[in-house]
């Protein structure tokens, strides 16, 4: 009978059912074993054991089981509307024991994988385990300390779930949020699996003395909580026992980590407090179990440190690798204005077209109180009357008014407040200028790694319909972009920490349920979010990290399926920290991890998924994921920049040997960005560029954003580094290196062949590399044409005055905005027209594109006209062709006519804008 193997809790929940008394089974068990057949035959040979048991098949009431019925996971909130939610959960299992049952460890290591696959079976309906599972749990079976290293969605929390059904001894697991917690403990339920929550976030009081009383089969705790329960914890561990204690997420344990929690430092109370030299009940100090799905090296050293894991901790890594994943990098000035071009494709997918096949009508009626209420979900019947420009900024109040659940005011935070906000830090927990830590523990590499290139298989797969999260930085844009989807019928809406709570469950709830396909967040929607079909995790805007970028982007395809990892990014500009509270020292880390984000953004020819899995230290083991936008777009055409390179080191070199400050003129506050830096200040990059245009005529036209790319590839190489120091996201104050001028001396026999990167492409055109300024650009340099231009368009008037600020509103109201003109107001006037100066260039140079493509597509249009006119045939297939070729052809002006509109603004703003551009009119003081 299948009850031989099972467990001891399996066994007397089974003894249970069938009306046994709980004493009875336990005396049985002591004597015949764990074998549900002989233990009722035990019983039942037995008089005395056969007096309490008249009636065995009868079920016994409850309250003579000294039984507990497991608890609801609603029963841990006081809250009023239970009904509202109770079919969110599922019936509980049946009991939990509330006498302490201690198994023998020699029970539990005996045929374990046999057990757990039953149990496997039972409670998740999987079949195996997987090989990373199966480590971490021999190492569990051996009272070894284990660190396990798997990607995102991978099954981490199998890991210590197991042991818990397996030894009947209680699991502790401090997890960061009380929104993971609730999320795992509802999970649990639903597979028959007693757990409970523990810490500010629980408001029923019993739970906490029913869980130290060891009523719970897994018990969640926060850091902070479980400090304050030592004690009774060391009782639980002495009386049903603690069969291991699980820390997930551990990367927040260090502060080299991207999520860095102070009180996850404390946490090696557990080894001083658990281990067998402070128990005596305790043959084993009680096994710590560290998981997580981001740390780089130096964070997994750290979290072997401050944890104080044994020395023969098993290090379980896995691939971080996950084969379906397709990551892509974007250019998109990721604003307003850039809305419609970058989420076409998915209005395309899950806009109206494809709702109203579907179910709109349910979308729209089901989720009146998303569409009522408007701030996090809008209503696909606005989507006619209002065009993307309407859209109201300003709006952003999210007061949620609904009578319905007005009053039922939800009784636990599950949902952190500020979760969006970034952590504040202990200073007390950074020491300044330390080293990062070393074990002299050697880490392996991944056992399992993929060897074929697995993208093979999903390149020809195409990506199949499922929900998608769109991750940006700011609470405010959460709402604007699900608005701005809202409007076209996608079932979108906003999530961030600021939102009420009920919305927020309101937002989870329809996500978990399909009724919401995109969710627009900040990374409040975060950690355990576990839903298997995600098909898109788009980033709009600079991340913070790597490390958070692919946390994030792991949410996508855990079915294994093909899923898009896209960050969209402005590629001209520089990303910035978001604020927070930090030390110096963290600061420091800070912006080497924004540093390294901003690296692989830029790279334009290394493989995305090779660059982020090596970034956590594992060697990939192919050359290619197949599926990146580099893999299938390839790198661009390499270059020999030696030339340009040779001068940038000189100039860096010419300035960086100036010992006489008088000869140094860089205290300018707008070369230099502080009058204060003192003499020994070295010229920034952008004033090098500055002087390269003064000095070589060829390159007077070069953009920043060229030189930019170029001192990073140089730094790469190792023939610059930063001169100041701060670190700085991209090299700021560049110094030369031995090898640097070794290069220059050499100039004559060493090419300098390189990829440029991604911003370099921005300003390069294959025929002019240098130059970003097109002709009809340059051509308003030219006094005389620049006033026979504003004749022809009637536009030479005078400037128009800056808009009053009490305007602003309405400004953002219409059309095209000025605004981005002004984006910059408390600048001096030059700088000013510096910026208009780059604007003109960009757009002047959008405009050129956009002219080129309307010829194109003029030329194709009257092709296929003289096709037809020779032919003397009205066949429909070239009927269709010309249309299509007027269509686009139209489109492609309507867009050059914008441009030109935007380039008349400009121009008319600030006339002498084109000056400024050719650097004719120089800075105060230079
Ligand atoms: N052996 C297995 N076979 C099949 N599916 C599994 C197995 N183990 C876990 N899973 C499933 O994998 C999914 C992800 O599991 P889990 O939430 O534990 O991932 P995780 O690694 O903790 O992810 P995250 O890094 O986001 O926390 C779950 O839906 C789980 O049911
Ligand atoms: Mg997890």
């Amino acid at each position: 009978m299948e009850g031989n193997n099972t467990c001891s809790d399996q066994v007397i929940a089974e003894m249970i059912e069938m009306g046994f008394e709980y004493s009875n089974i336990v005396e049985a068990i002591k004597e015949v074993g764990l074998s549900v057949p002989r233990v009722v035959e035990h019983i039942l040979k037995t008089p005395k054991l056969q007096e309490h048991n008249k009636n065995p098949l009868r079920r016994q009431p409850l309250r003579t089981c000294r039984l507990v019925r497991q608890s609801k996971i609603f029963d841990h909130f006081h809250s009023n509307d239970v009904q509202e939610h109770t079919e969110d959960f599922p019936d509980p299992i049946p009991f939990v024991l509330s006498e302490p049952f201690q198994v023998q460890d020699s029970d539990v290591a005996s045929d374990w994988e046999r057990k757990v696959s039953n149990l496997m079976q039972k409670h998740f309906g999987f079949s195996s385990l997987k090989s990373f599972q199966k480590e971490a749990l021999s190492s569990w079976v051996g009272h070894k300390d284990c660190l396990v290293l798997a990607a995102t969605g991978s099954g981490k929390s199998l890991c210590f779930q197991i042991p818990a059904l397996l030894s009947g001894k209680v699991v502790v697991v401090i997890s960061p949020l009380i929104s993971l917690m609730h999320d795992q403990c509802l999970k649990l339920t639903k597979h028959g699996i007693s757990a409970c929550f523990l810490g500010s976030g629980q408001l029923d009081n019993t739970v906490e003395k029913k869980a130290m009383g060891g009523l719970y089969n897994i018990v969640y705790v926060c850091p902070e909580t479980l400090l304050r329960l030592i004690q009774p914890l060391q009782k639980l561990a002495e009386s049903r026992g603690i069969a291991l204690f699980a820390i997930d997420e551990v990367h927040c344990v260090s502060k080299w980590g991207h999520d860095f929690r102070p009180d996850y430092s404390r946490l090696s109370v557990l080894r001083e407090n658990f281990s067998a030299s402070k128990l005596k009940s305790l043959k084993f100090d009680i096994p710590l179990m560290a998981l997580t799905a981001t740390a780089t090296k130096r964070v997994q050293e750290d979290i072997l440190k401050s944890l104080r894991m044994s020395k023969e901790t098993n290090v379980v890594l896995t691939s971080f690798f996950r084969s379906n994943l397709r990551f892509m990098v974007k250019d998109s000035r990721t604003s307003k204005a850039s809305y419609a071009k970058d989420f076409c494709e998915l209005i395309e997918v899950y806009g109206r077209k494809q709702n109203i096949d579907g179910n709109e009508k349910a979308f729209m009626s089901d989720d009146s109180d998303y569409v009522s209420h408007g701030s996090d979900a809008c209503s696909s019947s606005d989507t006619d009357s209002v065009s993307p420009d309407d859209v109201d900024d300003n709006q952003d109040d999210y007061a949620y008014k609904d009578d319905f659940l007005m009053g039922r005011e939800l009784s636990v935070e599950f949902l952190e407040n500020d979760m969006d906000v970034v952590q504040n830090v202990d200073k007390s927990h950074v020491i300044h200028g330390e080293k990062p830590p070393h074990m002299g523990l050697e880490l392996p590499e991944a056992i399992d790694p993929p060897k074929k290139p697995e993208g093979l298989k999903f390149l020809k797969e195409p990506l199949e319909h499922g929900p998608a999260i769109i991750y940006v930085s700011t609470r405010k844009e959460t709402s604007r972009i699900a608005k701005y989807l809202c409007m076209f019928g996608v079932k979108a809406a906003a999530y961030n920490a600021g939102l009420p709570k009920l919305n927020l469950r309101r937002v989870h709830k329809g996500f978990h349920e399909n009724t919401l396909e995109v969710i627009v967040a900040t990374i409040a929607f975060g950690m355990g979010i576990d839903k298997s079909n995600v098909r898109r995790i788009i980033h709009y805007g600079w991340p913070q990290s790597l490390e958070a970028y692919y946390q994030e982007a792991g949410r996508a395809g855990r079915d294994g399926k093909l899923a898009d990892c896209i960050l969209y990014a402005n590629l001209a500009s520089k990303p910035s920290l978001l604020p927070s509270r930090k030390s110096e020292e963290q600061m420091k880390q800070a912006y080497i991890m924004l540093s390294d984000c901003f690296r692989y953004v830029m790279n334009t020819s290394c493989c995305r998924a090779k660059t982020l899995v090596e970034y956590f230290g594992e060697d990939f083991s192919h050359q290619k994921c197949l599926l990146c936008d580099v893999c299938t777009n390839g790198p661009p055409q390499r270059l020999n920049l030696k030339e340009e390179a040779c001068i940038l080191l000189q100039t860096v070199g010419a300035h960086n040997v100036c010992n006489d400050p008088l000869d140094c003129s860089y205290e300018d506050d707008i070369y230099s960005g502080s009058k204060h830096r003192g003499l020994r200040e070295r010229p920034n990059l952008k004033v090098l560029v500055v002087k390269i245009r003064q000095q070589y005529q060829k390159f007077l036209t070069t953009d920043i954003l060229w030189w930019r790319g170029l001192a990073r590839l140089l730094e790469i190489k190792g023939f610059i580094r930063e001169g100041d120091d701060k670190i700085h996201v991209q090299v700021k104050y560049p110094e030369p290196t031995e090898l640097g001028m070794e290069f220059v001396k050499s100039m004559s026999e060493q090419d300098f062949y390189v990829y440029p990167e991604a911003d370099m492409l921005l300003t390069r055109k294959s025929n002019k590399p240098f130059s970003s300024f097109s002709e009809w650009g340059r051509g308003w340099a030219d006094p005389e044409i620049r006033r026979q231009r504003l004749e022809k368009m009637n536009l030479n008037k005078k400037p128009k005055m800056l808009p009053s600020p009490k305007n602003k509103r309405q400004r953002r109201r219409k059309g095209f905005s000025t605004s981005f003109l002004f984006c910059v107001p408390n600048i001096k006037k030059w700088q000013r027209k510096q910026v208009a100066a780059q604007k003109l260039k960009i757009v002047s140079e959008a405009l050129e594109v956009a002219e080129e493509r309307v010829v194109r597509f003029q030329e194709r249009h009257d092709r296929i006209l003289s096709q037809i006119c020779s032919s003397y045939l009205t066949n429909t297939e070239l009927l269709e062709a010309v249309t299509g070729a007027r269509a686009t052809m139209n489109q492609a002006l309507e867009f050059a006519v914008e441009l030109r509109k935007i380039q008349i603004k400009i121009i008319t703003s600030f006339p002498d804008s084109i000056d400024v551009l050719l650097d004719k009119t120089k800075p105060r003081g230079a």
